[in-house]
C-alpha cells in the first residue's frame, strides 16, 4: 500500500486511495460542499473534546456489541450509505458488504449503489443491510425501490432528509464531474431497460414520510435531522430512529458539525427512539464520545471508501476491524465494559 507499510488507524488508508483513484473520483469521495467548513468542522468537533475515564472499575476487557433496532450488532459503528462504490473497486458495494458481514458491521447501502440491492445482498448472505432512501415524487416508482430493499432483506429503511437539492461541490465542479463512467449505473434505479435519474426534489415533505410509513412495515430511520425543531415532527412521523447527520459537510457548507448539535438532538428526542450520528468518526475515541453525548451508534462514510480504494473488501475490512478495535480499547482504558457503560460524565469539553 502506498506511504504505509502497515495500516494502524483508518486514515492511514487515504493516501493509498487517492494514489490509486482517479483525481475527478478521489475529489468526489473527498469533497464536501462549498468552502467546505462543515467538512472540516465535523472532525475538529470531536479534537474539542475530551475523554474522561473512570478507574478501578474491574470491568473487565470490553465487549464492542450493541442492539440497534431490536437486533444485535457488533460494534456501535455502520457503514454510512456512500454512493458509487464501483468508482473505487471492480467488485463495487458487493466488496463492502462483504467487509461488513466480516466484521458484524451493519451496511447502508445507498440507493445510488452502482450493485443492485439484491445483488449485493447475495453477495454477502452474513451481512446486515439496512437501505438508504432518497423519496423520489414519483411514489410509485419509490415503492419499486422499497420493495426491492424488502426483498433483498433490508432490515431497515434509512430515508435522508437533508437533500432536497444536491449540494454543491466545487471540487466536481472543477473536474466537470457529473455522471458515471459508461458502463457504471445506479442499479437501484432500474425502472425496465432504463437507468432513472435520482431526483433530490424540494418538493419532499412530511406527507412522504406519512406515505411511506403506510406502504411498508420497515423501520424508518431519518437521516440528516440536525435542527432539534425537526425532532418532534418525525417522532410524530413514526420515525423508529433519527441520525444526524449533515451529509458529511456535502449538502449545505456552513452547518455546524454533527457532534456539537447531537446533545441538542438528544435531549430533544428524549430518549423516545435511538439517535445516531455520522459526520467526522475517525477513530474508536470519536465513536466513545458519541456515545457518551447520547448516540446509540455513529456511522462512517469516507473512511470505508478509502478501504474500498485502497485494497478492495480486504481494505475495507481491515478499515472497519481497525475502528472496532480501538472502540475496545477506548472502551477498556475507560473503564466500561461496553457501550452500555458510557455516560455523559465520560465526556468534556477539552478546548
Ligand atoms: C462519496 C460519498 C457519497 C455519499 N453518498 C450518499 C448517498 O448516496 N446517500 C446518503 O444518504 N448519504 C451519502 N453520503 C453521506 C454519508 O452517508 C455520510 O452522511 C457522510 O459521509 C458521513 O461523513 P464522513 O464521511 O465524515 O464519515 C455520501 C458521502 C460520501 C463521502
Ligand atoms: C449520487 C448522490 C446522490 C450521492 C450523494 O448523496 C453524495 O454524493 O453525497
Amino acid at each position: 500500500m502506498a506511504g504505509v507499510r502497515s495500516p494502524a488507524t483508518p486514515r492511514d488508508f487515504e493516501a493509498a486511495a487517492r494514489a490509486r483513484l482517479d483525481p475527478a473520483h478521489y475529489d468526489y469521495f473527498a469533497g464536501g460542499a462549498g468552502g467546505e467548513a462543515t467538512l472540516r468542522a465535523n472532525e475538529a468537533a470531536f479534537g474539542r473534546l475530551a475523554l474522561l475515564p473512570r478507574v478501578l472499575r474491574g470491568a473487565g476487557a470490553a465487549r464492542t456489541g450493541v442492539t440497534l433496532l431490536g437486533r444485535p450488532a457488533g460494534m456501535p459503528v455502520l457503514v454510512a450509505p456512500t454512493a458509487f462504490h464501483r468508482l473505487a473497486d471492480p467488485e463495487g458495494e458487493r466488496a463492502t458488504a462483504r467487509a461488513a458481514a466480516a466484521t458484524g458491521t451493519i451496511m447502508i447501502v445507498s440507493m445510488a449503489a452502482t450493485v443492485a440491492v439484491g445483488d449485493v445482498a447475495a453477495a454477502a448472505p452474513g451481512a446486515v443491510l439496512w437501505f438508504q432512501l432518497y423519496v423520489q415524487p414519483d411514489m410509485r416508482f419509490t415503492e419499486t425501490i422499497v420493495r426491492r430493499a424488502e426483498a433483498a432483506g433490508c432490515a431497515a429503511l434509512v430515508v435522508t432528509v437533508d437533500s432536497p437539492a444536491r449540494g454543491v461541490r466545487e471540487r466536481e465542479l472543477r473536474h466537470g464531474f457529473d455522471d458515471l463512467p459508461d458502463g457504471l449505473n445506479c442499479e437501484n434505479l432500474r425502472d425496465g431497460t432504463r437507468v432513472r435519474p435520482i431526483v433530490m426534489s424540494p418538493e419532499i415533505g412530511w406527507g412522504h414520510i406519512a406515505r411511506l410509513r403506510g406502504m411498508t412495515d420497515l423501520p424508518i430511520v431519518l437521516k440528516g435531522v440536525l435542527n432539534p425543531a425537526d425532532v418532534r415532527p418525525a417522532l410524530d412521523h413514526g420515525a423508529a430512529a433519527l441520525m444526524v447527520s449533515n451529509h458529511g459537510g456535502r449538502q449545505l457548507d456552513s452547518l455546524p458539525a454533527t457532534a456539537d448539535m447531537l446533545p441538542e438532538i438528544v435531549a430533544a428526542a428524549g430518549g423516545a427512539v435511538p439517535v445516531l450520528l455520522d459526520g467526522g468518526v475517525r477513530r474508536g475515541t470519536d465513536v466513545v464520545k458519541a456515545l457518551a453525548l447520547g448516540a446509540a451508534a455513529v456511522a462512517v462514510g469516507r473512511p470505508v471508501l478509502w478501504g474500498l480504494a485502497a485494497d478492495g473488501e480486504r481494505g475495507a475490512a481491515r478499515v472497519l476491524g481497525l475502528l472496532r478495535a480501538e472502540v475496545a480499547d477506548a472502551l477498556t482504558l475507560c473503564g466500561c465494559a461496553s457501550a452500555a457503560d458510557v455516560g455523559p460524565d465520560l465526556v468534556r469539553r477539552a478546548c
